[in-house]
């Protein structure tokens, strides 16, 4: 099986990530919104499903994360979780779920894990301490994320690579220690310089799953709809397509528009027949 363990139903969970970080295994994760994309993901033996708030560019339509909802949010985890995955399922939290108060960032995130969340994520340093302490004094784990933090665009300015000024470097260093010490079981780096991931990798316990953050981080995310060529544009210089899914599934659907057109679909293989008893009676009726 996908994941090495002789029990194939054995769910993966944030100790057994913790052990496999710890053990020089690279870590995998990438999102996934629907009941296909769970199962292609789970298939393919991915170690973590994010139910990412990109939901809401990748399959909504809006133009950025922040429209995001918790009931949009909610309706997806719900999907993702029906499939029961093998990963280990994350749920993020969407703009204005964890900022208003520590009772209504619990009842969120507390209600991602009654979905079937194993933990959460949230975007955010020092500032989100009070949110991040109390998730994890009511039992839920959590997932930080820091550096090019998309749910901020309006106040970085833009999809901009954060770091690389010193102060900018020295704060995210010791923000990620923060959120460790808050009792994070691992952390999102994305955006910021390769040699920034590593350094707040070799300086953490916990693991790093970086995105456009270099190749020495803990384990690696993009978008699922990245890695396998269906996003329209190619997106961030940080992805790398694994298959052309937008040319493929296009020519696939054109193919079989051309079949409708032409007569040659559907044929026997695909339709059904009337018993022969019953064939007479159907072909002398008339209106
Ligand atoms: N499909 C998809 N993939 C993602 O990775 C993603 C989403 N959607 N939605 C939410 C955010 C938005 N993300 C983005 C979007 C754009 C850039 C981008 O254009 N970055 C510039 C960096 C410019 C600089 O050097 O500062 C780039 O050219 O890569 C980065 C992250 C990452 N997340
Ligand atoms: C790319 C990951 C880290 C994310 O936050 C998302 O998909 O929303
Ligand atoms: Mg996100």
């Amino acid at each position: 099986m996908s994941h090495q363990s002789p029990d194939a139903h054995a769910r993966v969970t944030i100790p057994q990530i913790q052990a496999w970080a710890h053990s020089g295994r690279r870590l995998v994760m990438t999102t996934a919104y629907d009941a296909p994309t769970a199962r292609i993901a789970d298939a393919a033996g991915v170690d973590m499903l994010l139910v990412g708030d990109s939901v809401g560019n990748v399959c909504l339509g809006f133009e950025n994360t922040l429209p995001v909802s918790m009931a949009m949010m909610n309706h997806h985890l719900e999907a993702v979780a029906r499939t029961r995955p093998t990963a280990l399922l994350l749920a993020d939290m969407p703009y204005l779920s964890f900022h208003l108060s520590v009772e209504d960032t619990l009842r969120n995130a507390g209600g991602f894990l009654q979905r079937g969340a194993a933990g959460v994520k949230l975007e955010g340093g020092a500032k989100r301490l009070p949110m991040i302490h109390a998730l994890i004094d009511a039992e839920i784990p959590v997932m930080g994320h820091l550096g090019l933090t998309p749910q901020s665009l309006n106040a970085m300015g833009g999809y901009k690579v954060q770091g690389r000024v010193k102060a900018d470097a020295i704060r995210m260093l010791e923000d990620a220690q923060r959120l460790q010490e808050a009792g994070c079981f691992s952390l999102v780096l994305e955006g910021i310089p390769a040699d920034l991931a590593a350094r707040i990798t070799e300086t953490l316990a916990i693991p790093t799953i970086g995105i456009g953050a270099g190749p020495h981080c803990s384990g690696q995310v993009l978008v699922f709809h990245d890695v396998l060529g269906l996003s329209p544009d190619p997106g961030p210089k940080f992805v790398r397509r694994y298959a052309q899914g937008f040319e493929d599934l296009r020519a696939a659907l054109a193919a079989w528009a051309e079949d409708v057109r032409a007569g040659g679909f559907p044929d026997a293989r695909e339709s059904y027949t009337l018993p022969e008893a019953v064939r007479p009676a159907v072909a002398q009726w008339n209106p």
